[in-house]
């Protein structure tokens, strides 16, 4: 990512503190530490220093406000050194706004002697935040560890763990993914019997996201439900939230409303936190939703709700805050993101003030240009200036493949070439496209031609069948009362106990108005079960009491998912399948025992903090003794009572090998934390542009250039819509440092059937001059011709500023074929020869084409490729 924010401060730390505290330091200097000022007192040995605790006066010594501020420009400069309210600073992309913030962190800790542990910083993955972590480390030490840098799931996943005893919850709760809520919401649909037609439960969860989204509880939520649907809608919503309720779960979106709710009701418990974090930081600012805003304004605003008077707190003065983001980059909308945020902050924030930067030190003119003209088209924006001085650089490479896989191939040819010639490596190229269906053509291509590469997102480990329920186990373990989990796993691999069995044992826990695992625990009263199927359950409910006991007496998590694995009888039943596909499950299940291991190891190291020489939690920084700096002061009192302020439980953690621990971990893992770490890796990169927020890349791709692809077809006829695609284009042509390639396929295959898609309408956005075309298609052929007719707009037919009108069609063809080939044909996709016919021009072949039935075709003009 943003990897040149270091070099040239660290040999500054090298310089005498007389010379190094008004100018910038000079690049390349040594980094001895000899001549050391006395106004410096030793300082931690920063990154990579290890447990080992230096000799006094070996370490590096603190950072002066000069190093800490060198390289930044004025209005950066500002913003880093700022004091008092709350600042936004506002900027188009790689103008510098996580470094700032980053800088502006090690300033707070370095110069003006703010404690680590009152400092909030909110990034938008967990990938970004471990980063900025190592970022701050490196300016001013391991000390810096002990704040929280987090997204705002993670840091409300802490609160509420230290917290939901407020709300008589427990606080091994459950954190039910995408795929848990969607099978909840299944079953609540098949128990209320609603009209799968009619009512289906992706559609229903999206509505009830945004509700939460927005704050909205389910009696409140009557108004928003479609036409017609006032009952039904927030019906559904009650009876999910009942149920996560009963499953002591909670999905990712009340992980935010929670902690607002939390706030709110106990107005102490949120002084707690406004005295904890006395500096809050957020990053793509542009991305929250209304529930973030609340919480942000909980933590940080002027008027928060009033303490109650027994409570004998005083309210303290809000925190400083400062917020960075850039309205064009806003592409959550769709998660009830919104950029209102950004535009009422002076409003919101009293006291505000906004800082403007304008120039971009990440990309070429060329690459801005063309940014700035396709993000131009949208209404309503305040303008603004964004320029680069790194020079005009190369142009933009533009090319038309016939298919998706002609468009990969290209790529793939041309990473290869770049490579070979030393002009980039593979670790800085990455290739975006729209959907994640797309990825599939490029790995097909990529694995034939044995290029190194990393997809970021598409069916990621953690959504394997088998891993999830590896974690269906370890949740039930966990939580007896998640029922997601525990229905998943009983049976699971199969143990006899079917689907009527299960049906007995909830009907008997709705009559009890008891969980299923409760249920469970009650065997006996179940009426109406069979011998064999009452056996099966208890034998179930056995083994996980086990484990529960297990984990009561402090097995670590890697233990209790080794133990599961075995005693549930999942691994001997993959062991003695013969199918190809189980072996692969086995492996993969071996992995996630190892990724579990290695938590539980990360868990265990020690690390010694070189300034106090006391030993520090090596995954948080934390102090593993008690550090009076982290005691609130308003009571003196520690010990955490209701409505008074308590221990924030920071001072001496235990390390956190448990089950709990590792399922947080595992629940929180973000798409976009499986992105490869910089150069090392030297894999090429392959994800969605939704992922690429924030990255940068010396070379992108940005593929499937049409209109239908991107703009997403779902744009098309939507005007808010097609404003958000453009901010998605934005984003995506930003992310390139130096070398930018746009590439389109005039056919390809999208839910299994051919798309003829026309160029997309932001190409025709950019200056012609900009781009360099490697190759174009002549619309000459019918399937062209009906592409075109497809778009309701008379569009242009130039394509960056080349008329069509010369050369010959390019359609892909073959000149033979033997029964059994396949084939991919522009209209028709995928097929297999089954009869040849005629000789030269007159070659035939009979393809059958699956649901297309069966085609007789001319070699000579049929457009199609032998695979
Ligand atoms: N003053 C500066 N001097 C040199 N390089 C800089 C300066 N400011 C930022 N950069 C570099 O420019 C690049 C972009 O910076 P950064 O990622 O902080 O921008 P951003 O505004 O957060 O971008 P985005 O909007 O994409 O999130 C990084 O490589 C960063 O190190
Ligand atoms: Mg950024």
């Amino acid at each position: 990512m943003n990897d040149a924010d270091t070099p040239t401060l660290f040999p500054a730390f090298g310089l005498a503190a007389g010379a190094a505290s008004t100018r910038p330091a000079a690049p390349g200097q040594s980094r001895g530490g000899a001549d050391r000022g006395p106004a410096d007192p030793p300082v931690p040995g920063g990154a990579g220093a290890g447990a080992r605790r230096a000799p006094q006066g070996a370490g590096r010594r603190r950072p002066t406000a000069a190093e800490l501020v060198e390289g930044l420009n004025a209005p950066q400069r500002e913003a880093v050194e700022h004091e008092g309210g709350p600042v936004l600073v506002v900027a188009g992309a790689g103008s510098g706004k996580t470094r700032v913030l980053t800088r502006r962190i090690a300033y707070l800790v370095g110069v003006r002697d703010v404690h680590p542990g009152s400092i909030l910083a909110i990034t938008f993955t967990n990938k970004a935040a471990a980063e900025m972590r190592t970022r701050v480390v490196d300016l001013v030490g391991p000390r810096a560890r002990v704040m929280w840098v987090s997204t705002f799931h993670s840091a409300c996943v802490r609160i509420l763990r230290a917290e939901i005893g407020h709300f008589e919850r427990s606080s091994n709760f459950s954190i039910y993914d995408s795929a848990d809520s969607k099978r909840l919401m299944q079953m609540i649909c098949r128990d209320k019997q609603l009209d799968p037609k009619r009512y289906q439960p992706r559609e229903l969860l999206n509505w009830i996201s945004n509700c939460k989204n927005d704050l909205v509880r389910p009696e409140a939520s009557a108004d928003r439900a479609p036409r017609g649907q006032e009952d039904v809608y927030p019906g559904v919503y009650a009876d999910y939230e009942r149920r996560l309720r009963a499953a002591e779960a909670f999905d990712f979106d009340d992980l935010i409303m929670e902690t607002v709710r939390l706030f709110r009701q106990f107005p102490e418990v949120r002084e707690k936190y406004r005295r904890r974090f006395r500096q809050v930081l957020v990053d793509e600012y542009q991305d929250t939703n209304p529930a973030q805003y609340a919480l942000v304004r909980e933590l940080c605003g002027n008027d928060p709700s009033a303490l109650p008077e027994e409570s004998g707190i005083v309210p303290i003065d809000p925190p400083e805050l400062m917020v960075v983001g850039d309205s064009d980059q806003s592409i959550y909308a769709f998660r009830g993101a919104t950029i209102r945020n950004i535009l009422d902050f002076e409003h919101d924030f009293r006291g505000a003030r906004t800082i403007l930067l304008e120039q971009n030190y990440r990309s070429t003119q060329t690459v801005l240009s063309a940014a700035n003209s396709v993000i131009s088209k949208n209404p309503d924006r305040p303008k603004k200036r964004l320029w680069s001085d790194a020079g005009a650089g190369e142009k933009i490479v533009g090319y038309v493949a016939d298919t998706e896989h002609g468009e990969a191939q290209f790529i793939a040819d041309e990473i290869d070439r770049l490579v070979d010639a030393g002009t980039t490596t593979y670790g800085q190229t990455a290739v975006f496209y729209r959907t994640n269906a797309q990825s599939r053509a490029f790995e097909d291509v990529f694995i034939r031609v044995g290029m190194p590469y990393r997809v970021v997102g598409g069916v990621r480990f953690y959504e394997r069948k088998e891993v999830r329920d590896a974690i269906s186990y370890l949740k039930a373990i966990a939580n007896p009362h998640d029922e997601v989990s525990v229905r998943r796993i009983i049976n699971e691999p199969k143990r006899g106990i079917g689907d009527r069995a299960q049906e007995q044992v909830q009907h008997f826990a709705d009559r009890q108005r008891i969980s299923f695992g409760s249920a469970l625990e009650r065997l006996d009263e179940v009426e109406g079960l069979a011998t064999r199927s009452l056996a099966q359950l208890r034998a179930f409910a056995t083994m996980m009491a086990d484990h529960r006991a297990m984990m009561a007496a402090g097995a670590a998590a890697d233990e209790l998912l080794a133990s599961i694995l075995q005693a549930s009888g999942y691994v001997d039943t993959l062991r003695r399948s013969n199918d190809l596909q189980d072996e692969s499950r086995l492996e993969n299940l071996t992995e996630f025992v190892a990724v579990a291991e290695e938590f539980v190891a990360q868990a265990h190291v020690v690390d010694i903090d070189q300034e106090t020489g006391r030993p520090i939690d090596a995954e948080t920084g934390e102090p593993l003794e008690e550090d009076p700096d982290t005691t609130p002061s308003a009571t003196g009192d520690r010990t955490t009572v209701p409505g008074q302020l308590g221990g924030l439980g920071s001072g001496a953690p235990e390390p956190d090998d448990s089950l709990p621990a590792f399922l947080e971990r595992v629940a929180l893992v973000a798409d976009a934390d499986a992105v490869p770490d910089g150069d090392t890796d030297g894999v090429v990169t392959l994800m969605t542009l939704h992922t690429a927020k924030g990255l940068e890349f010396d070379t992108v791709f940005l593929t499937g250039f049409e209109d239908g692809v991107f703009p997403h077809m779902r744009s098309l006829d939507n005007p808010t819509e097609l404003e958000e695609e453009r901010r998605l284009a934005y984003v995506g042509i930003t992310r390139a440092r130096k070398r930018l390639y746009l590439t389109r396929a005039v056919v390809r295959t999208q839910w299994g059937q051919p798309s003829y898609n026309p160029q997309s309408r932001f190409i025709a956005d950019m200056p012609g001059d900009l781009l360099d075309w490697r190759r174009l298609v002549e619309p000459a052929t019918s399937w062209e011709t009906r592409a075109a007719s497809r778009t309701s707009s008379a569009r242009d037919r130039t394509e960056g500023g080349h008329v069509f009108g010369s050369g010959v069609p390019r359609g892909p063809h073959v000149d033979a074929v033997t029964v059994g080939d396949r084939v991919l044909h522009t209209a028709f996709g995928l097929g297999t020869v089954v009869a040849t016919m005629g000789s030269g021009s007159n070659a035939k072949a009979d393809v059958d084409f699956g649901s297309l039935g069966t085609k007789r075709l001319s070699l000579r003009h049929a457009p199609m490729e032998k695979l």
